[in-house]
């Protein structure tokens, strides 16, 4: 959808053209002649409009200019305005294009409340499903709450209804001007107001004749924006926790950074050391509340890293080959991706450290450090919680990806590896938005086959998941053109509904009946497992006893009886033969006699201990065993039992998942492809192959540092497909 005409802009309406033909060609055969007419024209105009139009101010004209110092009347009047505006915000088209006069923007730069010319043109598209009208509605700025808690609100919906579709939730986060930036000389061209509403202001050039030195502007609404000092924690918390908690819900849940190079993607997934970014906050808030719920303490958390750079799959974790993508129940998968067991955050930090140095990079005019690929990081959780009476088993999975910037193909005669990179960015790029204008029309075929990260990212766009986007930009009037493409896209991904969330747990009702028994079972496996404890510590007690008959008799002579460990069948009966020098030689004397007896003494008490010890090892274990055989026996039973009821007692439902799936929660986490590339984190960096990446000519990056400012952009709108 075009962004405007230049017919909407000229702020002359068509049928006041239409009554002054003569001076239209009086324009065509003098241009500086009809130039200066129009903007006498114009300025009438204006006079004549003035009035009319002084109520209908739009919030962005007040927010133009930061420092102007308002009297309390001004800005009792602008409060008053802006709440006004506030109550029309459901009925005001959401796109708008506000036109302001030369004059204004001549004297001021930013137009003062009581000189403002402000025409809105019309939404070309008028939304068509009820969905995008309600999200509409939505907008409004307190008008339902949406915003930091629709994702709890879509989460406690899904509780009571069990499967709904739900919408993707966009979120817009400005990043700081960049030093460069302030160098050459850039205005902030993006407000913020009310963590919610953005408006984008158009500076026009001082020598476009043509555009009258007017100043443009759009608003947008989102379920929230962050203004530039927003730290990573609060993007966090108002972005993806919800998330994370509907994953440990067993739903599944994506979040992508979307935007311009040098927008803040990097910085807003990954962050650095002192500010981690969502990523790394998002699995830390994992692992604390897996660990706080976990029933029985077992849990794993799976990760994945990935990489989709000139169309191809790679893995970050283990570069080697090029993956490739298949599709099974579970949804697209990379064959053969490596899956690491994570147990702390720390681990996942050093994990992500060493993808982020394989991630392919390279400096471009506006960031040093420029991802040339899209990164996905997969954590795969799966824990066991209890209530009353089930055990459940949840699984859940957290994709979070980075998407590369767009930038515009450079003017060059050769076709450089960079200008290839650009191209698949593009390309992938373009298909993302392709899918995207596919699900908002409600298209029956979303062609996400046309490139691998709408591949990957099927599950995300209008699968069954709970999605956020986050639409990174940036502040500078030299980046115009991409936020103001960014937060098209972002506007427009609003309208997509994903499909009807399923979620992942399987809970083993346990009925009335069979809940005695229930208790009964856990109670045998508890004393099971404590008879084998005591069978432990009785076997260390023997141990204990025969080493100190062992010290007590040696070396005068050696040990009465051998261990068990060491023990040979006939070892009972062996006869000790006697040392000549050890016990029994003609040296001894009455003392040494009476210690000689006592010892022998104590050693007959010992082996009398050691015998005892032994018979009553023999019997608990024969105890143990016959218990053991009863009580499997029992479990058997009562399996067999639930498995006959088990139409009546299966209260949860798998989404995505078989019960096959369930004997073996790895399988589930694990590509079709066997996981036999499932290694250690110690085994990470032996994996490495940096001569891999230099064989494929790829820089890679050491990121989670901090990164020196971006300079002007110089990149086209990364998708300039039509609306
Ligand atoms: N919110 C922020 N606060 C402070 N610095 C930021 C912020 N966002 C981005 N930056 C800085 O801006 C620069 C560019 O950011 P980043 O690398 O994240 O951009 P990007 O969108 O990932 O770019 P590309 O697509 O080219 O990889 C970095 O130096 C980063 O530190």
């Amino acid at each position: 959808m075009p962004v405007s005409t230049r017919s909407q802009l000229s702020g002359v309406r068509p049928g006041e053209q239409c009554q002054s033909p003569g001076r239209r060609h009086s324009f065509l055969r003098n241009p500086h002649q009809g130039l200066k007419e129009k903007m006498k024209a114009l300025t009438l105009l204006y006079e004549q409009h003035r009035q009319p139009l002084a109520p209908s101010h739009h919030p962005s004209i007040e927010l133009l200019d930061s420092n102007r110092k308002n009297s309390g009347e001004d800005q009792k009047k602008e409060q008053e305005v802006v709440r006004k505006n506030r109550d029309r915000a459901a009925v005001i088209p959401r796109k708008k294009t506000i036109l302001f006069s030369k004059n204004e923007a001549k004297e001021n730069k930013e137009p003062k409340i009581s000189d403002r010319f402000a025409a809105y043109s019309m939404p070309r598209k008028v939304a068509t499903a009820a969905v995008a009208a309600s999200r509409r509605t939505s907008m409004g700025s307190v008008l339902d709450g949406r915003g930091m808690m629709g994702i709890k609100k879509i989460n406690e919906e899904l509780e009571t209804t069990g499967d709904i579709g739900s919408q993707i939730m966009v979120f817009v986060r400005l990043r700081p001007m960049g030093k460069k930036e302030e160098e050459t000389g850039s205005r902030t061209c993006v407000r913020i107001v009310n963590k919610r509403d953005v408006y984008l202001t158009e500076f026009a050039s001082e020598t476009d004749y043509l555009r009258l030195k007017r100043v443009r502007g759009r608003h947008f609404c989102f379920d929230a924006s962050f203004p530039e000092s927003t730290s990573q924690q609060e993007v966090y918390s108002t972005t993806t926790a919800e998330l994370v908690e509907g994953v440990l819900r067993g739903r599944n849940g994506s979040v992508f950074c979307y935007g311009a190079t040098g927008a803040g993607k990097t910085y807003t997934m990954l962050g650095t050391i002192e500010n981690p970014g969502v990523m790394v906050l998002a699995i830390k808030d994992l692992f604390s509340k897996i660990r706080q719920r976990c029933f029985d303490g077992k849990h794993s958390v799976l990760l994945s890293y990935l990489e989709v750079y000139n169309e191809t799959v790679r893995d970050l974790l283990s570069p080697g080959r090029p993956l490739v993508l298949r599709e099974d129940k579970q949804g697209i998968i990379a064959a053969g991706l490596t899956q690491y067991r994570a147990y702390s955050t720390d681990e996942v930090m050093q994990l992500l450290l060493q993808g982020n140095r394989n991630r392919t990079t390279e400096p471009t005019r506006v960031n040093e450090t420029s991802s040339r690929s899209h990164a996905i990081l997969q954590v795969v959780a799966e824990y066991q919680v209890k209530d009353s009476v089930n055990v459940i088993t949840r699984l859940g999975k957290l994709s979070l990806i980075d998407l590369a910037g767009s930038e515009r193909a450079l003017a060059t005669d050769l076709r450089t590896q960079r200008s290839i990179e650009g191209a698949n960015i593009n390309r992938s790029l373009l298909a993302l938005s392709s899918c995207i204008n596919a699900l908002v029309e409600g298209k029956r075929h979303i062609p996400y086959r046309n490139s691998k990260l709408t591949q990957l990212l099927k599950d995300s766009l209008g699968g069954p998941c709970n999605t956020v986007m986050i639409a990174n930009i940036s502040p500078s009037n030299l980046s115009f053109n991409e936020t103001q493409n960014t937060l098209h896209w972002a506007d427009r991904a609003k309208e997509i509904r994903n499909k009807a969330c399923s979620v992942n747990e399987e809970a083993v009702q346990i009925p009335e009946f069979e809940t005695e028994q229930t208790k009964l079972l856990l109670e045998l496996q508890k004393q099971n497992s404590e008879l084998r404890q005591q069978a432990v510590r009785l076997q260390e007690k023997l141990f204990i006893a025969q080493a100190h008959a062992l010290v007590s008799n040696s070396p005068q002579q050696p040990p009465p009886t051998s261990s068990p460990l060491i023990s040979t069948p006939h070892s009972t009966n062996r006869k000790h033969k006697r040392s000549i020098l050890g016990g029994g030689n003609c040296f001894s004397t009455p003392d040494s006699m009476k210690t000689r007896t006592a010892n022998e003494r104590i050693a007959q008490d010992l082996q009398k201990r050691v015998m005892e010890l032994e018979t009553e090892i023999e019997r608990l274990k024969k105890e143990h065993v016959v218990q053991l055989k009863q009580k499997d026996d029992f479990i058997r039973g009562l399996i067999a039992k639930q498995g006959e009821g088990k139409c009546k007692s299966r209260v949860g439902k798998r989404g995505s998942l078989l019960k096959e799936d369930l004997k073996s929660p790895t399988h589930r986490f694990t590509s079709p492809q066997p996981i036999a590339k499932k290694r250690s984190f110690c085994d990470i960096s032996a994996a490495n192959s940096p001569s891999v990446i230099a064989a494929n000519g790829r820089k890679t990056r050491s990121h989670v540092a901090p990164q020196s400012p971006s300079a002007p952009s110089m990149l086209l709108p990364l998708a300039s497909a039509k609306l």
